[in-house]
């Protein structure tokens, strides 16, 4: 164990939040012998298994029965009585949350972390304040408080709500408006449309999922249109007014104003470093308040560090987990370590999702000059049998030097469970020699990856 974990502090490590990073930087820290404290002010298990990741997919899954259970008639299924009962998906989703809370607090416990069920904030570089007014001290102090849910200063924002109350909802609402272009807006616009509203996207710019494949996301555009959910580009909310009936009006500037019953803004997370007394020790932040760190999450302030969304990188569960390691390795493990963020997968539960890892077309010509694409635009065997008019498709970006395979983007049906198969071969560097020299699993979508020529 590192030297400077000296024992006359109460810990050798005080964690300051118990999500996704956090939680991984304890127990294996405390694997490693030190002697780990970790304080939440929510419930433990964070953004992602509270409010994100974890009951969004559930969600997903519930809203793709809509789907399912229409193109079942085709495959001899008659399914007469179809209601949808929100309040049963949503008390079985917060069921499901409660269990995973629990798991964490075990995991916690048997790797013999004390947890603090508390708001901490710091009151040196070896010290924080509980909100209950204990203090308690550590050789070093990890910050891992994640990101909030960003609002735009206009009036009427409290008629608004954020995917941190999406999940609660007392009723599912009739008509969405849903602020942003990126990760949550799609999946919600998709959760909200399939379970029975008629959703709204309001985008400030033409572009949506900026850093996805543009063939991709265009065809997402056009499937969610198809569906039925509307599109508003290069529009903003000038405000919001709620109605005696319940109604909100949105006041917008860049297209007519639009009647909603519930108005979710998803426009991007913002660094959780307010109130923590950080600029006061000295741990420098960045212009939209993230901490600096270097390449071993180490900030400023020698005994400080940071993992995961505070950081404001790449806000993305595995990437906190896998920060959230490196640092127990390198600070308490005598292993010295870092995250190589080349080729993270990334996927957008949309409906349907999308699956990407490496370079973009686009970026891949920027960067690699000479490239090949190949692409698969396909019907999914079980949609044609359904009659359902959807089409996938798949791209693979080479690179025309090394005949390399610098990236794959697909949209369709299970995307992201095929890309994530594909990732490894990208990660290795394989070549589309090597994907051709495959044979195929047929029949399956993902055969498309070594069918195209
Ligand atoms: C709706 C939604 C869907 C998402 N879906 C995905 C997905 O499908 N895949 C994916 O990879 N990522 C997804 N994400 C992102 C993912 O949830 C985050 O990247 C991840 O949780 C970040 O982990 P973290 O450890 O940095 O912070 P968090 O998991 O947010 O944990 C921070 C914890 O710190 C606590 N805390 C904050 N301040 C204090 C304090 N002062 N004292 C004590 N405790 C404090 C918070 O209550 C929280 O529990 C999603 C996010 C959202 C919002
Ligand atoms: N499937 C997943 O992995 C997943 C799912 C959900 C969230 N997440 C993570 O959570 C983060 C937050 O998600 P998100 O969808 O809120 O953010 P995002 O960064 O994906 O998208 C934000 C969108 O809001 C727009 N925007 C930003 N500021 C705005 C403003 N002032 N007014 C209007 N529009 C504005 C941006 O142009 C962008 O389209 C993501 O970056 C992602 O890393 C991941």
């Amino acid at each position: 164990m590192n030297t400077e974990s000296a024992s006359d502090f109460d810990y050798d490590l005080f964690v300051l939040g118990a999500g996704s990073g956090g939680v991984r930087a304890s127990r294996i820290s405390s694997g490693y012998g030190a002697r780990v404290a970790i304080a939440e002010e929510h419930r433990v298990g964070g953004t992602c298994v509270i409010r994100g990741c974890v009951p969004k997919k559930l969600l997903v899954y519930g809203a793709h029965f809509a789907e399912d259970l229409n193109d079942a008639a085709m495959f001899g299924w008659d399914i007469a009585a179809r209601r949808f009962d929100w309040p049963v998906l949503r008390d079985n989703v917060m069921a499901e949350v409660g269990r995973l809370e629990g798991l964490y607090g075990e995991t916690l416990s048997n790797h013999d972390v004390t947890l603090f069920k508390n708001r901490a904030v710091l009151t040196g570089p070896h010290s924080v304040r509980l909100d209950d007014g204990r203090t308690i001290t550590a050789g070093k102090i990890l910050l891992a408080p994640g990101a909030r849910p960003a609002l735009p200063d206009i009036p009427g924002v409290e008629h608004a709500i954020t995917s941190n109350d999406v999940f609660h909802l007392e009723s599912m609402p009739k008509r969405v408006v849903i602020a942003g272009g990126g990760y949550i807006a799609n999946e919600f616009a998709g959760i909200f449309h399939q379970l029975g509203a008629h959703v709204t996207i309001v985008n400030r710019s033409d572009t949506i999922l900026r850093g996805y494949d543009e063939q991709i996301v265009d065809r997402l555009v056009k499937t969610s249109l198809a569906k039925g959910i509307d599109f508003r580009f290069n529009a903003s909310f000038d405000a919001l007014e709620r109605r005696d009936d319940g109604t909100v009006i949105c006041k917008m500037n860049g297209c007519d104003d639009i009647e909603a019953d519930q108005v979710l803004f998803a426009i991007g997370r913002l660094p959780n470093t307010e109130g923590l007394g950080l600029e006061e020790l000295g741990v420098e932040l960045t212009e939209r308040g993230a901490v600096k760190v270097d390449e071993h999450y180490r900030s400023t302030v020698p005994s400080i560090f940071a993992v995961g969304d505070v950081t404001d990188r790449i806000q993305l569960t595995p990437v906190a987990i896998r920060e959230g390691h490196a640092f127990a390795d390198t600070q308490f493990g005598d292993k010295p370590c870092t995250v190589d963020y080349n080729c993270i997968p990334s996927a957008v539960f949309s409906h349907p999702p999308i699956g990407s890892v490496g370079m973009t077309e686009g970026e891949a010509k920027n960067k690699l000059g000479v490239i090949r694409t190949y692409t698969s635009d396909f019907r999914p065997m079980k949609y044609v049998l359904a009659g359902r008019n959807e089409r996938a498709l798949y791209k693979i970006v080479v690179d025309e030097s090394s005949d390399k395979v610098v990236g794959v983007h697909m949209i369709g049906p299970d995307a992201p469970e095929t890309l994530q198969a594909a990732a490894i071969a990208v990660k290795a560097g394989l070549t589309k020699a090597d994907f051709d020299a495959t044979i195929a699993l047929h029949p399956t979508m993902a055969e498309e990856l070594v069918l195209m020529r």
